[in-house]
């Protein structure tokens, strides 16, 4: 059987981790490379040496290094690392699974154009439970389009940089968009002071940081006597993982083009 070669971008970060990991336990998969950035712990050193199984992998900051003979980087960085990485790729035919989050809209355009050169998926969550809460959250704003007021709570580990988290703002969009709404008109990020009350038109958004939380998010629809609430708590960076992996797999029949994690699980239609 021939293995996919997948580098991993951000190797020794709390996702590039649990991909290693993953990586070395996929029979059809191979680790081909590693990145990190000068200054990053464990540059130079064997990308798996954390399993105390070495991979034969050294993590390097040198692209051309660390992307040499991949077929799918998996990048779990920072916006401005991804884009830079993005730009390799394209241009070398390197496929492209984005799991960062947090990218302005001119970042957004970059992956966008950077597909029409390469395969890439791109998803603020990978695992299958969000994405599947992702359809209901569909369905249930479809239903509740009236009478209900929409607020989108998320929680994470006191490490995270962005906030939104993106799967809560992926959430608000889908919701926004079975609701003929624009996100970008009706959302509402946090509240302070005297705001008047509230207008049934917005979608609002709460974000709690601390401690090691992996990823909780809730959607609530606050009606008049009842009140629905639609979670998603992530007890593990496993799933993202996983995700990430079965996107790998997907794009190895791709060429180019942008996709999400409803194409790679047939969640489409
Ligand atoms: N789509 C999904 O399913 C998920 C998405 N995420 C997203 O993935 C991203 C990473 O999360 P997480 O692993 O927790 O973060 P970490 O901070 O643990 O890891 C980030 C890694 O990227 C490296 N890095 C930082 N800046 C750059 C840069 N400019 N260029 C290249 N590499 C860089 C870091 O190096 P160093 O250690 O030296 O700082 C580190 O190795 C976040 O955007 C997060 O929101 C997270 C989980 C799931
Ligand atoms: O930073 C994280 O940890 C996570 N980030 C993603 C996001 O911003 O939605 C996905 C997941 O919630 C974990």
């Amino acid at each position: 059987m021939s293995q996919l070669k997948i580098a991993i971008a951000g190797a020794g970060g709390r996702m590039g981790r649990m991909l290693v990991e993953a990586v070395q336990n996929a029979d059809d998969l191979r680790l081909s490379g590693a990145l990190g950035i000068a200054g990053s712990d464990g540059l130079g050193q064997d990308a798996a040496a954390f399993l105390g199984k070495p991979a034969g992998v050294l993590v390097t900051a040198d692209l051309a290094e660390g992307l040499q003979g991949a077929d799918v980087l998996i990048d779990f960085t920072r916006p401005e690392g991804t884009l830079q990485h993005l730009e390799y790729c394209a241009a070398h035919g390197i496929k492209l699974v984005i799991g960062t989050t947090g990218f302005d809209d001119a970042g957004k355009a970059a992956i966008k154009a950077a597909a029409e050169q390469t395969a890439i998926v791109f998803a603020p969550n990978m695992s299958v439970g969000v994405n599947v809460t992702l359809k209901l959250l569909e369905l249930a704003a479809k239903s509740l389009a009236t009478g209900y007021d929409i607020e989108i709570i998320e929680a994470h580990h006191r490490h995270k940089v962005d906030a939104p988290s993106g799967t809560a703002l992926k959430m608000g969009e889908v919701i926004a968009g079975a609701l003929g709404r624009d996100l970008k008109e009706c959302a509402v990020y946090g509240r302070e002071g005297v705001t008047g009350e509230r207008d049934p038109s917005t979608i609002g958004f709460a974000t709690v940081r601390g401690g090691d939380i992996i990823g909780d998010h809730t959607v609530l629809f606050a009606g008049t006597g009842e009140r629905i609430e639609i979670s998603h708590k992530s007890s593990s960076r496993a799933g993202y993982a996983q995700g990430s992996l079965r996107a790998a797999r997907f794009l190895a029949g791709q060429k180019t083009g942008l996709f999400d994690m409803f194409d790679v699980l047939a969640l489409n239609g």
